[in-house]
């Protein structure tokens, strides 16, 4: 099959496993944002992790060289938008080593109101050489810009995809490949959903936080708990009940409202009389028409 023969040069560093010393000495995982031009990667890094309002991604301008993001929150990791155009396997320039080369998660943007066709092909080729090479990075592909498609249209182009990549991984020997799909838009929670799917697989803690707040919301009766990265609006975990969207969407509405206004009332005025004594940690909540309630609590690190 063609798709094997187009593998670039096996890396001079050759085969790298992520050792116990690269996880004791904390390396910051990567996610890596790839995909054909246009397909919406540096929109999706701006609304996720720098709150920009999806309709002015319309005015970003084209990425010409890798912008690399450090996000400091609940864990460090570094986001890395990747130019469109560069065809970083056929570069021999480039370092896979230096891209591929750390524990992470490479998210492969595709834009389903174009033609996919070649964005596949280049990501089958991608992830023959990354699962070759660089067995701990996770493969994400997020297909994007769904907004634009009917629901069924939406189901079509899914599946379209799914069967395509896997075909063609098939017929190169690669069975049963680990890789998992998102359907996403930034018109809506789609990608932040997706991106905390995608964040909580690097997360060693993951099923230790699980356990614990399913513990809470069976103790306390809640209907779902949700631990929200407040920045990013990311999930970091959840109890094991299925995702609600219209929940989650809530929930992270909340957080606007609660950061705004602590931010209203943070300034120091003359006038404003002193603050009585605070907790140190927020906690506030709401009962919406239906007599739900959102409780919010911040936890610290
Ligand atoms: N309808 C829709 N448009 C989107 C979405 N995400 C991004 N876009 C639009 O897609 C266009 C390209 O977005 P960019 O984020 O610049 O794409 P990119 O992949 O970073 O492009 P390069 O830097 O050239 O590689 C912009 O006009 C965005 O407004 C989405 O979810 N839905």
């Amino acid at each position: 099959m063609e798709v094997t023969d187009q593998r670039p040069q096996r890396p001079t560093q050759g085969r790298r496993r992520l050792s116990s010393t690269d996880r004791s000495r904390g390396a910051k995982p990567r996610l890596l944002l790839m995909g054909l031009r246009r397909s919406g990667k540096s929109s999706i890094s701006n609304v996720v992790f720098h709150k920009m309002p999806p309709s002015e991604t319309l005015f970003l301008e084209s990425t010409t060289r890798i912008q690399k993001d450090f996000i400091h929150s609940f864990m460090d990791f570094q986001v890395w938008d990747f130019p469109g155009q560069l065809e970083y396997l056929e570069t021999p320039t480039i370092d896979l080593e230096t891209i591929f080369g750390r524990h992470g998660a490479l998210v492969w943007v595709i834009d389903a109101q174009d033609d996919y066709l070649d964005s596949v092909a280049r990501l089958n080729r991608t992830i023959l050489t990354v699962q070759q090479y660089y067995p701990n990075i996770n493969i994400e592909v997020f297909i994007h810009k769904v907004d634009g498609l009917s629901e069924e249209y939406r189901h079509d182009t899914f599946q379209d995809i799914v069967q395509r990549i896997t075909d063609e991984l098939n017929d190169a020997g690669y069975e049963n490949a680990p890789v998992y799909y998102y359907l996403t838009s930034i018109y809506d929670y789609s990608v932040f959903e997706a991106f905390s799917k995608v964040i909580q697989k690097l997360i060693p803690e993951l099923s230790t936080l699980e356990n614990l707040i399913t513990i809470l919301t069976n103790n306390c009766g809640f209907e779902k708990t949700y631990l929200f990265d407040v920045l990013s609006k990311i999930y970091i975990a959840s109890d094991t009940r299925p995702v609600d969207m219209p929940c989650y969407e809530m929930c992270s509405d909340y957080i606007d409202v609660i950061v705004d206004i602590s931010e209203l009332y943070s300034w120091d005025h003359p006038d404003r009389k002193p603050k009585g004594e605070q907790l140190r940690e927020a906690e506030s909540h709401v009962v919406l028409h239906d007599q739900t309630m959102i409780h919010l609590m911040e936890m610290n690190k």
